[in-house]
C-alpha cells in the first residue's frame, strides 16, 4: 500500500487542497513543538539553576499550547471536510463510469459489490483522511525540524535520532506488506457478505417456498465467520504492529536520554540543552509511531479506493464522438457477422449474427434460452463490444457514434423492466417527463395495460405489481419516448394471445420499427418476420 496514492491527488481535487492545507499546518505545527520544548527546557533550567520565576515562559508557554490546539482543530475541520468532499467526488465518478460501461459489466456480483464499495466501502475512507494522511504529514516535517533544531544544541543526540528513526518506517513497510493483502481480503469478505446476505433476502420467499431457508442460516454464518476472520486478522496484526512500533520508539528515546545524561554529568553539555533534547526526543518519533497507529484504521479505507481506481480504470468500449446519428425512421440497420465472447467465456454468445432491421417493420428475435437473444440488443445498444463484425447505419459503423446519441434512437425493454419506487404514471413518464396524463394513458393502453390506474402504487424495483404488469408498464415507457426503435425482450409476458396481438398492432401502428425478443408462437406470428438467433440463416415468414 503506498502511503499515498497520487491517482487520489489526480482525481479529487479536494484531497490536494487537503494536502496542501495539511503541509501548512504540519509545518506550524512542527514549529510549535521546538517553540514549546524551548521554552520549558528554559523556564525549568531558570528554576534550577537561578530560581527564577515561571511567569515568564508560562505566558509563552499558554501561547503555544493554545496555538497547538487551534491548530489540531483545524487540521480536523479540514480532514472531515476533504473527506466527505473526496468520497463524494469519487463516488460521482464511479456511478458515471460504472453507467458508461452499462448494464452488462454491471450485471452479476458487480452491482452489490459496487453497492458496499460506494456505501460502507468508501466511509472507510473517513480515518485515513482525518487520523493517517495529516500524520503523514506531521511525520514528513515535524522530525525534520526537531533533528535540525537538536543538532544546533546536540549534534551527537540529533545523530542518534537520525540513526534510529529510519527503523520505524523500516518495520511499518514490512507490516504493510501483511497488513494490505488482509486489508484486501477483509474488503472481498465484506462484499462476498453484502452480496450473499442481498441475494438470501432478495430471494426468501422461493426459499421458504421450496423448505431451503433454514439452510441458508448455515451459510449465513460460514460467509459471516469468513468476515469475522478477516477481520480479526486485520487486528491482531494492527495490537502487534503497534507494540512494536512503541517498543522501537521507546528505546531509541532511552538511547538518546542515555547519552544526554552522560555528557550532562560530564559537563559537556548544559542543563538547558539537555532538557530541551530530552524534551525534543520523543516528538521526533510520535508522528512516524502515530502515523503507524493510524495506519491500520485507515487501511480498509485505501483498499476501498483502490477498488474505486479498479473500476475508474476499467476501459470504456471504445466509441467515437459523431453525433449525427442517421435517422432510422428513414434509414435501415445492419448487424454483419457479429460475434460477441463474455470475458471469462470460453464458448462466444454470439456468434457471426447477421440481422436487417427495415424501418416500420416488427421483427421476432428467436432462439434456444441462452442463444444470445439478449445479447444482440445488448451490441445494438451499444452496452456490449463485439470481438468480431460490425453494427452499420447509412454506411457508418454504429461505434463512430457518440453511445449518448447513438442511444436516443432506441428504447429498450429489458428482461428485468427496472421499475422505480413510485406511481404506474411516475414509471412512464422516465420515457418522457413532461408527458400529459392523455399521453401516458394511451401509452399504457397500447402496451397491453389500459386497467392500469396512472396513480397506482409501485414499490421497489417494481413490487406490488404482477411480473406481466411490470413488463407492460415497462413496455409504455418505451413506447412514451420518440426513439424510432423499440427493443423488447419478452415484452408481453402474462397477456393472452388476442392481448399480445393487440399490442403488437398498437406497436405498429405507431409506426416505429420493433425487434423483440419472442418465444410464444402468438407474439412470433405477429411479426413481420422472424430472425432466429443461434443458426445463422434469416427465416422469412
Ligand atoms: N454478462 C454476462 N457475462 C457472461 N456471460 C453472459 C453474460 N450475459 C449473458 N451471458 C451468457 O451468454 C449467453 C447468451 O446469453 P443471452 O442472455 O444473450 O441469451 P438469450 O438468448 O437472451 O437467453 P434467454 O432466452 O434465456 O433470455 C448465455 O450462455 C449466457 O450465460
Amino acid at each position: 500500500m503506498k502511503p499515498l496514492d497520487p491517482r487520489l491527488l489526480r482525481r479529487a481535487r479536494g484531497a490536494r487542497v487537503f494536502l496542501a492545507a495539511s503541509v501548512l499546518i504540519g509545518v506550524a505545527s512542527g514549529v510549535l513543538i521546538i517553540v514549546q520544548a524551548v521554552l520549558l527546557a528554559r523556564g525549568i533550567a531558570g528554576v534550577v539553576l537561578h530560581g527564577s520565576p515561571v511567569t515568564a515562559v508560562a505566558w509563552g508557554l499558554g501561547a503555544v499550547v493554545a496555538g497547538r490546539a487551534l491548530l489540531v482543530w483545524a487540521q480536523e475541520v479540514v480532514a472531515q471536510r476533504a473527506a466527505a468532499a473526496v468520497k463524494s467526488t469519487l463516488r460521482k465518478q464511479v456511478l458515471q463510469h460504472s453507467l458508461k460501461l452499462g448494464p452488462v459489466w454491471l450485471s452479476g456480483e458487480r452491482s452489490s459489490a459496487l453497492t458496499t464499495l460506494l456505501t460502507k466501502g468508501l466511509d472507510d475512507l473517513d480515518p485515513y483522511f482525518a487520523r493517517y494522511l495529516p500524520q503523514l504529514v506531521l511525520a514528513s516535517t515535524v522530525p525534520a525540524g526537531v533533528i535540525g533544531w537538536m543538532a544546533t544544541g546536540d549534534l551527537i543526540a540529533a545523530g542518534t535520532v537520525l540513526i534510529t528513526l529510519p527503523l520505524i518506517p523500516i518495520f511499518m513497510a514490512l507490516i504493510g506488506w501483511a497488513t494490505q493483502a488482509r486489508s484486501r481480503r477483509r474488503q472481498h469478505a465484506l462484499a462476498v457478505l453484502a452480496h450473499h446476505f442481498a441475494d438470501v433476502v432478495g430471494g426468501l420467499t422461493t426459499l421458504k417456498l421450496f423448505g431451503r431457508a433454514k439452510a441458508q442460516v448455515t451459510a449465513v454464518r460460514r460467509v459471516t465467520d469468513e468476515h469475522r476472520k478477516a477481520s480479526m486478522g486485520s487486528l491482531r496484526l494492527a495490537f502487534l504492529s503497534s507494540f512494536a512500533l512503541e517498543l522501537l520508539a521507546s528505546i531509541s528515546v532511552a538511547l538518546v536520554a542515555v547519552g544526554v545524561g552522560l555528557r550532562l554529568v560530564d559537563g559537556k553539555l548544559g542543563l538547558e540543552t539537555a532538557l530541551m533534547v530530552l524534551i525534543l526526543a520523543p516528538e521526533a518519533y510520535l508522528p512516524l509511531r502515530q502515523v503507524g497507529l493510524q495506519f491500520h484504521a485507515s487501511a480498509d479505507g485505501v483498499a476501498a479506493s483502490e477498488e474505486v481506481f479498479r473500476v475508474l480504470e476499467t476501459p470504456l468500449p471504445q466509441r467515437g464522438d459523431r453525433t449525427d446519428v442517421p435517422d432510422l425512421r428513414t434509414i435501415p440497420l445492419y448487424l454483419y457477422d457479429v460475434t460477441v465472447t463474455y470475458p471469462g467465456r470460453e464458448e462466444a454468445a454470439l456468434d457471426g449474427f447477421d440481422l436487417e432491421l427495415h424501418p416500420g417493420e416488427v421483427v421476432a428475435l428467436t432462439g434456444a434460452s441462452g442463444a444470445g437473444k439478449s445479447t444482440a440488443l445488448a451490441v445494438l445498444l451499444g452496452f456490449v463490444e463485439p470481438q468480431r463484425g460490425v453494427v452499420v447505419v447509412g454506411g457508418s459503423a454504429a461505434d463512430e457514434f457518440d453511445p449518448v446519441v447513438w442511444r436516443r434512437q432506441f428504447a429498450w425493454v429489458p428482461q428485468r423492466p427496472g421499475l422505480r419506487l413510485g406511481t404506474v404514471a411516475d414509471n412512464v413518464r422516465l420515457g418522457k417527463p413532461d408527458a400529459s396524463d392523455d399521453e401516458v394513458r394511451m401509452a399504457l393502453l397500447t402496451a397491453g395495460a389500459g386497467e392500469l390506474e396512472l396513480d397506482k402504487a409501485v414499490g421497489e424495483q417494481g413490487q406490488l405489481l404482477s411480473g406481466g404488469q411490470q413488463r407492460r408498464v415497462a413496455l409504455a415507457r418505451a413506447v412514451i419516448t420518440d426513439a424510432p426503435v423499440l427493443l423488447l425482450d419478452e415484452p408481453t409476458a402474462g397477456l393472452d394471445a388476442d392481448a399480445e396481438a393487440a399490442v403488437v398492432a398498437g406497436l405498429r401502428a405507431s409506426g416505429r420499427t420493433v425487434l423483440m425478443v419472442a418465444h410464444r408462437p402468438a407474439l412470433i406470428a405477429a411479426a413481420d418476420r422472424t430472425v432466429t438467433v443461434g443458426t445463422r440463416e434469416l427465416v422469412k415468414v
